[in-house]
């Protein structure tokens, strides 16, 4: 994935941070669409379920297998190294680049944010269930056809390669996503430090949530979003236009539906407005408050003052 952190325009312009979170919208979308097509495979999201790792010594989940050796091979390429990217994998476990380090004007405050394990527990026990449920019950439905019953019916289609390659797309996709918070917080202290001083100062997480919280912004986005799902979605050979998506004060509201279980062609819309509504945007607000709460770290007081002056 692309870092967004060597732009020639100003990277700290809100306007510009907003239309990188919505370009990452359809990365996202895309991604769950192509993960979709596969069973659920719970068993490569359980650590120790193949012999064959733990006779490497590996004792994490296939996943996890996925990211370390996906990620070594990205590390040597010189990934990781801009304040963009974050690897689920532990950068000590990482091997340096095989290229010098580029380097890149400073532009967040330095800071050890990092949510990336919230984002894998919250990928893998409830959004990856979510919207492989399509493909699950067909596969269950085919092999009952074959005379296959009870537990070897459901979840497992084998496919897991495919699937983990694509799980480390969505991953990384929604880390960049989640981890732009940095840039977003950045972005709105300096155009007014003396808002979040006091509440840094003094410690409040609350209060700093009550400065960067924008319902607005994030109304707009659950409805934009909706509306990709859905035609992201289609089968461009169906005659029918799209269903057009519930308006906030109709009765079904964001989490209307647009077909049974709001599902639409290869995947479950209501899903993906709920992955951003019940994680992407609350995690992304918790990776801004958290990192003003360090933002002052190892400044003077004289430092501060001066930061209040700022126009
Ligand atoms: C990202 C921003 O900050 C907050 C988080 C949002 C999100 O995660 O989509 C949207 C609006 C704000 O509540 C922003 O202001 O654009």
């Amino acid at each position: 994935m692309q870092s967004n952190y060597s732009v020639d325009e100003d990277p700290l312009s809100l306007n510009r941070i907003r239309s990188v979170l919505t370009r990452l919208e359809d990365t996202i979308i895309f991604s769950l669409i192509e993960r979709a097509q596969f069973a659920h495979n719970p068993m490569i999201y359980q650590k120790g379920a193949f012999k064959e790792l733990r006779d490497m010594g590996f004792e994490g989940s296939w996943l996890e297998w996925f990211l370390k050796e996906t990620e070594t091979f990205h590390a040597r390429a010189r990934r990781y190294t801009s304040p963009d990217e974050y690897p689920f994998t532990p950068l000590s476990d990482l091997p340096s680049p095989v290229l010098p380090p580029l380097v890149f004007k400073p532009i967040l405050y330095p800071n050890g944010v990092n949510v990336n394990q919230s984002i894998l527990a919250f990928y893998t026990k409830a959004i990856v269930p979510r919207i492989t449920r399509q493909a699950t019950l067909k596969l269950a439905t085919s092999k009952r056809a074959k005379g296959i019953s009870g537990a070897d019916e459901f979840e497992d289609d084998g496919n897991y390669g495919s699937a983990a390659t694509l799980d480390v797309e969505v991953l990384q996709a929604i880390s960049k996503r989640v981890h732009y918070g940095k840039f977003v917080s950045e972005s709105k202290f300096r155009s007014a430090p003396w808002d979040f001083i006091p509440h840094i100062q003094k410690p409040n997480p609350a209060a700093l949530d009550a400065l960067i919280v924008k319902p607005e912004v994030e109304q707009r986005l659950l409805l934009r979003l909706r509306k990709k799902a859905i035609n992201y979605a289609r089968d461009t050979t169906e005659s029918e236009p799209p269903p057009s998506p519930p308006l906030p004060n109709e009765a079904n509201g964001l989490n209307g539906t647009n077909g049974v279980n709001g599902l639409n062609g290869k995947i479950d819309v209501d899903g993906v407005v709920e992955l951003y509504e019940n994680y992407i945007i609350p995690l992304t607000k918790e990776v801004e408050v958290e990192y003003l709460m360090h933002r002052l770290d190892g400044l003077s007081q004289d430092e501060i003052e001066e930061l209040a002056k700022r126009q």
